[in-house]
């Protein structure tokens, strides 16, 4: 288990992480949100050693973590860095060998890889040659060819066509099931409900939402509601117990207060003429993240 316990830290008179404490269960992909400045790329450098902790712990199986054993951790920053003009292989290579690698155990790994995301075409190319999408690839290669226990992805994502989403996304799912365990930072909501059990979304450094995901949707309280009707729902904004009014095309979408606002609705619509859909959602992690973090906003 990857433990943060209390951990602050400060630039100047700035707090960017502020006494966090989180418990990341081991051979899990946990998701760690939070607005833009939040503290997502801080906290993952304090626990890359990359930056200095102002103060707190964090410990890897119950042992401050050792830098040393640069092995047990991988990283894919956010800004990604290879060096554009070393060629694929060449680049893995000392990356590997960095992590205390053989060459042929990395060569070999890198043939997988590179088979695996449909690039082996690209071993003797430049960095700087290939795509921003499959500079990515790289990159993500390049953070997993040692086989990290802990494995921390800022923005896995962001730049990749819809295929090759697809493509990371299997790969990553298949390195939490083989044991990996994953912290997983992205702002698309969406790859996060998909890929997560436990969440924390921070804001200002600390936690405003924190736990199982199941769980956290169920105590929001509010849910969606999707209506399709042969007539106008515009009267349903003003209605008891609707939270908010997206209307669209050929009814709306709500979000109510409860299910009794639910069970008023659907009485209401049934005295106006055809609904062709009424179906009651759970809240969407979208939504859960723009109601808390945009309420801390304001
Ligand atoms: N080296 C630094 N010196 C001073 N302030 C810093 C430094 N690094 C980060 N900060 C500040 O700390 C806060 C947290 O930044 P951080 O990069 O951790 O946010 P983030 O959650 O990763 O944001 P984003 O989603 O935009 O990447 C911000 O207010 C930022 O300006």
């Amino acid at each position: 288990m990857l433990k943060l316990s209390n951990v602050t830290k400060r630039f100047g008179n700035h707090t960017a992480v502020n006494d966090l404490s989180l418990e990341i269960p081991e051979s899990e992909m946990f998701g760690f949100l939070g607005g833009n400045g939040a503290g997502k790329t801080t906290t993952f450098r304090m626990i890359l050693g990359l930056l200095d902790k102002t103060s707190g712990d964090i410990t890897w199986q119950g042992k401050p973590i050792s830098y040393n054993e640069s092995h047990l951790i991988g990283y894919l920053p956010e800004e990604r860095g290879l060096y554009p003009k070393l060629t694929v292989k060449e680049q893995i290579i000392y990356l590997g060998r960095l992590r205390g690698m053989k060459k042929q155990d990395i060569l070999k790994k890198l043939d997988e890889w590179l088979e695996r995301f449909k690039v082996p075409e690209y071993l003797d190319k430049k960095v700087q040659e290939l795509s921003k999408g499959n500079q990515q690839k790289i990159q993500f290669i390049s953070a997993v060819i040692h086989e990290p226990e802990l494995l921390i992805l800022d923005e896995p994502f962001s730049g990749l066509d819809p295929v090759n989403v697809e493509m990371l996304k299997g790969a990553v799912k298949d390195l939490k099931n083989q044991g990996t365990s994953i912290v997983f930072s992205s702002h698309q909501m969406e790859h996060v409900e998909e890929m997560c059990q436990h969440i924390c979304i921070l804001q200002k450094g600390a936690p405003i939402v924190h736990g199982s995901l199941r769980d956290i949707k169920h105590s929001f309280g509010k849910k969606n509601l999707d209506i399709r009707a042969d007539f106008s729902t515009e009267y349903l904004k003003e209605f008891r117990g609707v939270a908010s009014y997206k209307e669209l095309p050929d009814g709306c979408t709500l979000q109510i207060e409860n299910e009794q606002a639910a069970q008023d609705i659907f009485s209401s619509l049934h005295e106006k003429g055809f609904v062709r859909k009424f179906e009651i959602e759970e809240p969407s992690l979208n939504d859960i993240f723009i109601a808390k973090v945009g309420a801390s906003y304001e």
